[in-house]
């Protein structure tokens, strides 16, 4: 999973490690020339004044321990002194140390299909957080690189986030679920994984076919419905999707079930009859969560997708489903920056049980190979 993007950011931090490993060799050696030439302008200095016992004097109060000193007793004093501070030293992170691996980290993330703005947000924050950084000579650059990528990762990949499982569990049942999407990217199969999810977790579940409009519907939610042995509510086909999860509702009522998971036709965003629908399924039955279905493979388009869903009837958050096919990563990164929603679960697979809850954390963590 997300494979390509996590090759990239490792190339960005091993760029900037070798940009700054450079600087810190080439300030090191700078440092050492100019204690050298400050200690034999001291030694010539000394050898002017010429007693022993002043040198001796000085050497007492300069809290310079012996120990250090012993090899460069007399003229090595200086470039002693220097070359611990040296050690302790630290070099400061500059814009034009990292310029060209931003350049090559933002053409990476693109590349990986993350959206423009959502790529300019990280380099700003990497900027941010990079720019000014101090680094010790003897510390590794790679986790002044790795820190500053984890945290402006998270911040555009966190927007949002709730604990989905605290919701359901806080809000009145039955707790009805609308998901949304276009045709094709696994909205169905999501559904049955939820139903099976909420069983795991001890709540029961009735499933509405709120898609009458596509031919075989129907039956392929009902075979979902079967291998889960799921109460599942049908209409006729052509009939009305507002009508068919007023009915789950209604099932749920009586007969104590806990959420209602209503399917709605994958029509496109840009269709006026999906709006129409939305709308009413809204007046009618006033869904607790809204949740817009995509799959991680379709990168871009699935980011402008769930904005221009989120636009025409606003979601709570999204599913990313095929995230096990896609390597680039690029719209689990952009899409709750670009809607301010969040994702809450990717699918990753064809079995029921392939379906995990979104943890931002984990997937920066997998993106940085922190795990490793
Ligand atoms: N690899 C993988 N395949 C998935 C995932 N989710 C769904 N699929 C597969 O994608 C195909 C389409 O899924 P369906 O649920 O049937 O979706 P659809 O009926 O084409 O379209 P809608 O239900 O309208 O979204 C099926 O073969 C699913 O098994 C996933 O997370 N990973």
């Amino acid at each position: 999973m997300f494979d390509s993007l996590k090759d990239k950011l490792g190339s960005f931090r091993k760029d900037v490690e070798e940009t700054t490993e450079e600087k810190a060799e080439e300030a090191e050696a700078e440092a050492e020339a100019e204690a050298e030439a400050e200690a034999k302008a001291e030694a010539a200095a000394e050898a002017d004044a010429g007693t022993q016992t002043t040198a001796e004097t000085e050497s007492d109060s300069s809290g310079v321990s012996e120990e250090s000193d012993s090899e460069d007793a007399g003229s090595g004093r200086g470039f002693a002194q220097k070359a611990k501070s040296f050690a302790k030293g630290e070099i400061v992170i500059e814009e034009q140390d990292v310029e060209d691996p931003l350049w090559e980290l933002e053409m990476a993330l693109l590349e990986s299909d993350v959206e423009l703005s959502v790529a300019n947000e990280i380099l700003e924050n990497i900027r941010e957080d990079l720019v000014g950084a101090t680094r010790s000579f003897n510390s590794e650059t790679a986790d002044v690189v790795e820190e500053a990528l984890h945290d402006s990762l998270l911040k555009v990949i966190s927007v949002g986030q709730f604990d989905f499982d605290q919701r359901i569990a806080e809000a009145d049942k039955p707790v009805t679920i609308i998901f949304t999407g276009v045709n094709g990217v696994g909205k169905t199969t999501t559904i049955a994984k939820l139903s099976k999810y909420f069983e795991d977790r001890g709540l029961s579940t009735v499933i509405a076919n709120g898609d009458t409009y596509r031919a075989g519907a129907n039956e392929q939610i009902e075979e979902h419905a079967e291998n889960l042995d799921k109460k599942i509510i049908t209409h006729e086909q052509g009939g009305d999707p507002a009508a068919v999860i007023y009915d789950a509702v209604e099932y749920a009522n009586s007969n104590d079930i806990d959420v209602v998971l209503g399917d709605t036709a994958g029509r496109l965003h840009t269709d006026e009859g999906l709006m129409d629908q939305l709308e009413k399924i809204g007046r009618v039955v006033g869904p607790d969560m809204t949740l817009f279905v995509d799959e991680a493979v379709a990168g871009q388009d699935a980011v402008q997708r769930a904005k221009q869903f989120n636009d025409a009837a606003e979601i709570d958050g999204a599913i990313l489903t095929k995230a096990d096919a896609d390597s680039q990563g690029g719209a689990a990164i952009s899409i709750a920056h670009v809607t301010g929603k969040p994702i809450l679960f990717l699918g990753t697979g064809q079995g029921y049980d392939d379906i995990e809850q979104f943890d931002p954390e984990e997937l920066v963590g997998r993106l940085l190979g922190e795990d490793e």
